[in-house]
């Protein structure tokens, strides 16, 4: 049985994928609504959905980050960071400090939104590093994981089997963390079927 805490958790993400799908809905003409969202309306799709598809605060790609080294004697809260000193941020941590993430194991993609309804931008850096040697690959891991989740959502309806719960926890113990395998049902949503989804989606060339 899914407990409580999943059920909001699991209605928390369903209600996300939802508002990507209904945000691509509403900015598409209708007769392009069976037709496979192009690269360049979806970039047109609002910010807060691409703002909450990248950063993976959750559960961090990369939960240590790579060794840095101190260029100088560096004294933080009380504590001297002796020059050439290995220093790790520690990615998973950050992404679990209550100040600025309350209830920080709650899955809640609103929390990266300001008063306003605008993304709040000083968050999101943390997860690709800090620094000179931050994440070059940013910008393409934000887009891939954006276009592949709006994808998703555009040809499938996705649910959990309540036969089968995900445990939100279970995932490889590598540097670069990969969830073990789970189970979902893909219901074709804009086609009868997986093949016709197939040939939809070769008009756009994945
Ligand atoms: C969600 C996906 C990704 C995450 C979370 C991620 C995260 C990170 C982090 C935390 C670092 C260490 C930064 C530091 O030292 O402070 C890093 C470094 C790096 N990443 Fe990524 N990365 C992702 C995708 C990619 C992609 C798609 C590419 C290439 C196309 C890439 C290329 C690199 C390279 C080359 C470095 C080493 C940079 C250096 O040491 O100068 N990453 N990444």
């Amino acid at each position: 049985m899914i407990n409580e805490d999943e059920l909001v958790k699991h209605r928390a993400r369903m209600a996300w994928g939802q508002r990507l799908r209904i945000t691509w809905l509403s900015h598409s003409e209708p007769e392009q609504i069976g037709l496979a969202p192009e690269p360049e309306p979806l970039y047109r799709l609002s910010r807060w959905s691409r703002a909450v598809s990248g950063p993976s605060r959750a559960v961090a790609t990369l939960a240590g980050g790579f060794a840095h080294k101190a260029t100088k004697d560096i004294i933080w809260n009380g504590y001297l960071i002796p020059k050439g000193a290995t220093v790790m941020g520690n990615i998973w941590a950050v992404g679990r400090d209550p100040e600025v993430f309350p209830d920080p194991e709650n899955f809640n993609p609103q929390r990266w939104i300001n008063e306003e309804g605008k993304v709040r931008e000083e968050l999101r850096a943390y997860t690709f590093g800090f620094g000179r040697r931050v994440c070059p690959g940013q910008h393409i891991a934000t887009a891939s994981v954006f276009v592949n989740t709006a994808l998703i959502h555009w040809a499938f309806r996705v649910k959990t089997d309540p036969s089968a719960p995900i445990d939100d926890l279970a995932f490889t113990e590598s540097a670069n963390t990969h969830p073990l395998p789970f189970k979902v049902n893909f219901e074709p949503r804009v086609a009868a079927t997986t093949e016709g989804i197939r040939e939809l989606l070769e008009d756009y060339g994945v």
